[in-house]
């Protein structure tokens, strides 16, 4: 029934996003803008409803009309240096392998020699990052354009300098959910791609994008497992009870999905968690040590260090989930006090953050 699972995956780029056309019109007018420094961009909304595709989308466009550079960086786990430094490899006059040890300040310096044309930097998953200096260091530089990516823009802002808070903010594109029809719209059109023959009615697309609260992330990969469940049960159209049963197969595979774009630290840290079922902070760190030794022995990732670790953690249990629609893709949730607490960010800063 699945014709190419492709048309599934995050990674694919549908040409034109559909039900977005006013906002990639907006982002495309303040890139083309005459002045650079007007066209720094915040796009914040919730997980899964098409913040990065805009964003890609967008930039893309500029490649037929003009020769800005475009640099995409993940920020996800990444300090203020390792930005730095990857927006150095990414560039087309930029070093090819930018060492680990490079200094931040010498990473900067070389990089206002390496910009000299108009560069546009999207930043995504902007909030991750522990400090914000990246961002300031990217927004002095002559010629760049910034697009930060987040999902909580007002919170974000406040962490940030003012005058690059307000450089942001006067850019700042919020996105929302879709609306029922729009997701089926969207919908329909990767059943389209993705799927062979015409195997879906329209009412069920309208019932997962309602169930689904319209994040499209969420839609998708439930049209897929609806589909996936149709063959498996020898159907050879979607069925209603498929599309019941779609829910569950999906949101599994978005919380792998998003267990595995974890740094790999942190997926070491969540493993061990894990397997421990439950486990005190202290217990946490001597069995990270050990872990840390055995994984990094050799090898040029560095564990995180203990300041990273460290923190009056409470007894631990670990509750088999990633957040896969909350605010960020790292936030874990552990049982405490048979409550279900986000307590713990196994973001680059702390671990007990609650
Ligand atoms: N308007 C749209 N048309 C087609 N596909 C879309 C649209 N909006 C979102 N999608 C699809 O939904 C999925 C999630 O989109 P995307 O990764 O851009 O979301 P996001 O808001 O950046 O999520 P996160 O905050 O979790 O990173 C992708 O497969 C994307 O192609």
């Amino acid at each position: 029934m699945i014709a190419d699972t492709r048309v599934f995956d995050d990674s694919f780029l549908p040409p034109d996003p559909l039900h977005r056309e006013a906002e990639t019109e907006q982002l495309l007018r303040r890139f083309t803008t005459t002045h650079p420094r007007a066209s720094d961009v915040l796009i914040s909304g919730p997980s899964g409803v098409g913040k990065t595709l805009l964003a890609r989308n967008a930039v893309n466009h500029l490649e037929t009309q003009t020769d800005i550079t475009r640099v995409f960086v993940d920020s996800l786990g990444k300090t203020t240096g390792d930005v730095l430094r990857c927006v150095l490899e990414e560039l087309p006059r930029g070093s090819n392998d930018v060492p680990q040890t490079l200094p931040t300040t010498d990473a900067c310096r070389q990089l206002r020699d390496a910009i000299t044309d108009e560069t546009i930097i999207v930043l995504d998953e902007g909030e991750d990052l522990p400090q914000t200096n990246a961002i300031s260091e990217l927004l002095a530089i002559e010629n760049v354009t910034v697009v930060a990516i987040v999902h909580d823009g007002t919170d974000w802002l406040s962490r940030l300098d003012v005058t690059d808070g307000h450089r942001l903010d006067q850019g700042h594109l919020k996105l929302d959910r879709y609306g029922v029809d729009e997701l089926a719209d969207i919908l329909e059109r990767r059943a389209r791609q993705g799927l062979h023959g015409d195997p879906v009615m329209r009412a069920q697309l309208e019932a997962i994008a309602d169930e689904v609260a319209g994040v499209a992330r969420e839609g998708i990969q439930s049209l897929r497992a609806a589909a996936e469940l149709a063959h498996e049960r020898g159907h050879r159209r979607i069925r209603d009870r498929d599309v019941d049963d779609s829910y569950e197969r999906a949101k599994r595979r978005i919380r792998q999905l998003n267990l595995q774009s974890l740094p790999y630290h942190h997926q070491v840290l969540y493993s061990i968690i894990h397997d421990a079922g439950e486990i005190t902070g202290e217990k946490l760190h001597d069995r990270y040590e050990v872990a840390a030794e055995v994984v990094y022995s050799g090898s040029p990732v560095q564990p995180l260090g203990k300041r990273a670790r460290r923190g009056k953690l409470p007894k631990l249990q670990a509750y088999d989930l990633i957040d896969y629609d909350g605010p960020t893709r790292d936030r874990l949730y552990w049982v405490v006090d048979e409550k279900i607490e986000p307590v713990a960010r196994i973001g680059t800063e702390t671990l007990n953050s609650k």
